[in-house]
């Protein structure tokens, strides 16, 4: 973001991707989002930023259609990618095994992308290992790799670096940035401070409304 919370040029560039309007999700009778707005524009990374249970999760999950808002509305332009803050794994396939199951789903006709993504990750020599050996911060490669091998024009990514050493948490960045310049839409939750110099336009979520910028300490 630019400096006094400006958002660039770039943010505001671009088709609209994703468009929510006056979104909102009650869990029984707690409201979590309560009259979101957001756009979401082609080639621009965006963060989405709160406290614990201030309800970002639940936004990723109405952007991406897996929830249902009770009122409101979300437009898409496009196919998503979603990577989940819980791993979608199963423990007793492989790599190489989730890679085919993914590709078959997304009908793609081959793997290239995905491997590509792996070998950016240092894990192209693992194909072979079950999803349960690996380590967490592999799984959370995986379950990243499975979000975009199929290079949809919308990423929604939530906490997606959960367990990475610092080295892999910088190629995320650079992966964030890279598709992003290629003209994708990403948008990040993220709870380090020390990534929101990554985005292009950061929101916050508190009281069940988004607004821009960072909030006030
Ligand atoms: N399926 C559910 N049923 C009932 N309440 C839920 C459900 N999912 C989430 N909640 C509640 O909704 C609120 C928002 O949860 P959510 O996971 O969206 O927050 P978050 O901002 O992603 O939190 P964190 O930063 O801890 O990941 C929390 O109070 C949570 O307990």
């Amino acid at each position: 973001m630019a400096p006094g919370g400006e958002v660039p040029v770039r943010a505001s560039e671009g088709e609209p991707r994703l468009v929510l309007s006056g979104v909102a999700k009650s869990y029984g009778r707690r409201r979590v989002l309560n009259g979101v707005d957001l756009t979401v524009r082609a080639g621009s990374l965006v963060g989405v930023v709160g406290e614990n249970g201030a309800g970002k999760s639940t936004l990723l999950r109405v952007m991406v259609g897996e929830l249902t808002p009770d009122g409101g509305e979300v437009r898409r332009g496009g196919e998503v990618g979603y990577c989940p803050q819980e791993t979608v794994l199963n423990p007793l396939l492989t790599i190489a095994q989730h890679l085919e199951l993914f590709r078959v789903a997304y009908r793609l006709p081959d793997a290239a992308r995905a491997r590509e993504l792996l070998a950016e990750f240092g894990c192209a020599d693992r194909l072979d290992q079950r999803a349960g050996t690996l380590s967490g911060g592999t799984r959370q490669k995986l379950n990243l790799v499975l979000a975009l091998m199929h290079d949809p024009p919308l990423l929604v990514l939530d906490e997606p670096y959960q367990g990475f050493d610092w080295d892999t948490h910088q190629r995320f960045w650079r992966l964030a940035r890279a598709l992003r310049d290629r003209g994708q839409s990403v948008v990040v939750v993220s709870h380090l401070v020390h990534d929101l110099g990554h985005f292009d336009a950061v929101h916050h979520l508190r009281d069940g409304v988004l607004r821009e910028g960072v909030p006030a300490a």
